[in-house]
């Protein structure tokens, strides 16, 4: 058995980022990777404008000219025609393009109106309140680079510059299934022996957070030509396929047998509690991750290994999720020999410390402790029984579930 450090390394050297690109929308492009820079092509603002409603006027006349007479109105997208001799001002709106001659806008809440002349009742520094073209980007910047992973804020950027669509990396087409004799769909009604297949809803909830591309193959039998099928699929739909269960060392265990014949197996095994016979391998072009049955093992190896591996191939910088430090403050049971992901209730005390404690049984079954906890609690493998008080790390849930 390898360890989970082994295991994600090994993991993280063999997923190379899909270097495949499409042109989307600005509107669909929110958390895509950048495949090209963006250059701008125009200034942004376009025009001198002003940041306040007030009058647009000439500061060398606030040196002589007591009061100055109003000419005209500037409204954004509405430009004052004329230009601003002295003596003059122009009544301007945020936004408004600040005519010509004018180099200065004085604020209305500073300035007493009388008929169509105003009196200015502040000291005003020259070039106050006016924006000058580009002062955000100027043509030609390089305002973001490929690699980026766009947010909210560079949508509005490249919209602001008058470009309608990006060039950004393609999402990985991931299929999943579940596998297993016993395992009925939603509606059907359970026989003896059987389950609801619940890990093909857990695994469309996780791949839904990754922004990928979802095929689901559905339940496939415990059958080599049905294993055989959902593989064949695969590899001609997708860049990654992920199965749940049949990879223990049971006689319906067809999984790791087939990847044997179809693909390559990588590794197979883990010292990690959940999730010990997580298979990775290779699937034609594409890659292969084998989660284990349990509902528990499936969410854990998904987490550790699997989203990793995704946010690799999509192009993201960091694809491990941060640990952190935090008080135990219940007993846990724990056997020596394996990595445990305990699962965890967390939060941060007064003081900025973070505390954790178990959500109790932790049969890799219960998938209800998963659906309770906000964390992984994760204790080394060497460990043995842990005490309340010990010092232990947790990865929080936030954003991952
Ligand atoms: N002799 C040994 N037996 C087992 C070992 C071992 O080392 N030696 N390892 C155990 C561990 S650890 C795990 S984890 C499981 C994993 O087994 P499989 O990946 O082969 O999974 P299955 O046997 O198919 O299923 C395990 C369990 O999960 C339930 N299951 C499966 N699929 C679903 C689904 N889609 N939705 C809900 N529940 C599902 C299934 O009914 C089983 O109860 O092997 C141990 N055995
Ligand atoms: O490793 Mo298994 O996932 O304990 O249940």
């Amino acid at each position: 058995m390898i360890t989970v450090e082994q295991a994600q390394a090994h993991i993280l050297a063999s997923i190379p980022v899909l270097q495949a690109q499409e042109r989307v929308s600005v509107w669909q492009a929110q958390g895509r990777i950048l495949a090209q820079p963006v250059t701008a092509p125009l200034d942004v603002p376009p025009h001198r404008n002003s940041a306040m409603d007030g009058y647009a006027l000439r500061h060398a006349d606030l040196a002589s000219a007591t009061a100055l007479s109003v000419i005209g109105t500037a409204f954004a997208g509405h430009p004052f025609a004329g230009s601003v001799q002295a003596g003059e001002c122009v009544r301007i709106m945020t936004g408004a393009v600040v005519p010509d001659g004018a180099d200065s806008v004085v604020m209305q809440e500073n300035v007493q109106r009388e008929g169509d002349s105003i009196r200015i009742a502040s000291t005003l520094a020259r070039g106050e309140n006016v924006r000058h073209p580009g002062e955000d980007m100027r043509i030609g910047d390089n305002v973001l680079d490929s690699g980026r992973k766009l947010n909210a804020a560079d949508l509005g950027l490249i919209a602001s510059l008058g470009i309608g669509d990006v060039t950004v990396l393609r999402r990985p087409r991931i299929a999943f299934c579940s596998t297993g004799d016993e395992l009925k769909s939603i509606g059907e009604t359970l026989q003896p022996g059987d389950i609801y297949d619940s890990n093909r809803y857990t695994l469309y909830g996780l791949l839904q957070k990754l922004d990928v591309e979802i095929i689901d193959l559905g339940i496939v039998r415990d059958t080599p030509t049905a294993v055989e099928h959902a593989f064949t699929q695969a590899m001609e739909l997708a860049d990654m396929l992920i199965t749940s269960g049949g990879v223990s060392v049971g006689e319906a265990d067809y999984v790791t047998t087939t990847l044997k014949q179809l693909g390559q197996v990588n590794f197979w095994k883990i010292a990690m509690k959940p999730g010990k016979p997580l298979t990775f391998g290779t699937l034609g072009n594409g890659f292969f991750f084998g989660l284990p049955g349990n509902p528990v093992s499936v969410m854990a190896t998904f987490l550790l290994f699997v989203r990793p591996a995704i946010l690799q191939m999509r192009g993201e910088s960091i694809p491990l999720t941060p640990e952190y430090s935090a008080i135990c403050d219940t007993p846990l049971a724990k056997a020596a020999g394996r990595k445990d992901y305990q699962r965890g209730i967390c939060e941060r005390d007064t003081s900025g410390q973070w505390r954790v404690s178990s959500t109790g049984g932790q049969g890799s079954h219960v998938l209800r402790s998963m659906s309770q906890a906000n964390c992984f609690i994760v204790l080394p493998q060497e460990w043995g029984n842990v005490a309340a008080g010990t010092m232990v790390s947790i990865i929080p849930f936030d954003g991952l579930l």
